[in-house]
């Protein structure tokens, strides 16, 4: 008797998830979120055993981008992708971008050039299989908490980008913005174009808050645009000149953000 009520229960609780789920944005929301998450962790689960027959190595982020770029169409969200012209043909160059949300992930899958790594927090490692493949594709980790490691992490990365000819992508924020604008840049990005001699790629995805705000549980269809900018390049440059090149290139992706979110 106690089991026929008990799926009799389970039975109106699964009935009633599709309502939940038509009327409540919230709900909605966090499916999707939490479908965002589970699929990325299958999708690395995948990718873990093709990146492996090359051991770590930045060609496998080949492998992860093809992997993730039928994830914006689950989530009916077009990107236009302009300015792929400025992108340097053949040289090490560093990429900074704007941080909203870990959607972020799906506009870089969508141009990110062969041979490019970000950089990520080192709490990524220990997401499970999430950790395995990006460490299996040669993303680079920095502990946050510890500047001194962190600064050394990036001279090692100026000499790897030139002695292996790798690209580097940053998010200068250094944390998701959910603000709708940008916050300050923090300047290792910076630092790391002027050790390594390379320009610096500005890429500018334009606002999400017409079909997602986490502040207000709100995930629908939607259309962004990811716009490269000019290079800026760095030849000549020392030290003391990463502050100015620091706010030119964030003045630069803020004019270009409000432009594209108006
Ligand atoms: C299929 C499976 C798919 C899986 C998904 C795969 C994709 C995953 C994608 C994941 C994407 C994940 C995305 C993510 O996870 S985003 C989060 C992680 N990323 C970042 O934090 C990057 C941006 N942060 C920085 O650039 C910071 O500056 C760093 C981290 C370097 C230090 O930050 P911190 O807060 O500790 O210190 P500070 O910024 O106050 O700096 C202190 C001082 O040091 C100076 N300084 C800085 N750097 C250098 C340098 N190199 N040489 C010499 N000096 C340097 C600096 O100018 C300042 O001096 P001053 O100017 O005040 O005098
Ligand atoms: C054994 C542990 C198992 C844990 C399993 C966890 C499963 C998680 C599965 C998938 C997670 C997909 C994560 C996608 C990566 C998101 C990248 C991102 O946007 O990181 C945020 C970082 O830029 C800034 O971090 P904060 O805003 O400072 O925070």
């Amino acid at each position: 008797m106690e089991v026929t009520v008990g799926t009799a229960a389970l039975a109106l609780a699964l009935l009633l998830l599709p309502v939940l789920y038509e009327r409540s944005g919230s709900f909605r929301f966090f499916c999707k979120m939490g479908f965002y998450n589970g699929w990325i962790l299958v999708l690395a689960l995948v990718a873990i055993p093709l990146c492996a027959l090359r051991g770590r190595d930045v060609e496998n982020m080949k492998i992860i981008r093809g992997l993730m770029q039928h994830v914006k169409h689950l989530y009916g969200i077009r990107m236009a992708v302009r300015g792929a012209q400025h992108f340097p043909p053949r040289q090490p160059y560093v990429v900074v971008s704007n941080h909203q949300s870990s959607l972020d992930l799906l506009g870089m899958m969508e141009v990110l050039p062969d041979r490019c790594v970000p950089i990520a927090k080192r709490e990524l490692l220990y997401m499970g299989a999430v950790g395995v493949a990006c460490w299996l594709g040669g993303i680079i980790f920095i502990d946050r908490k510890r500047t001194h490691d962190a600064i050394s992490v990036m001279a090692e990365a100026a000499h790897t980008m030139l002695s292996q000819d790798v690209r580097v992508w940053v998010f200068p924020e250094g944390t998701r913005n959910h603000s709708g604008s940008m916050l300050p840049f923090k300047r290792g990005a910076f630092h790391l174009a002027v050790q390594a001699q390379v320009p610096v790629v500005p890429i500018v995805i334009s606002s999400y808050q017409h079909f997602y705000s986490k502040q207000e549980r709100r995930f629908t269809a939607g259309q962004c645009v990811i716009q490269v900018l000019p290079p800026l390049p760095t030849r000549g440059l020392g030290p003391a000149d990463v502050p100015a090149l620091t706010e030119r290139v964030r003045a630069a992706m803020l004019e270009a953000f409000e432009a594209l979110s108006a």
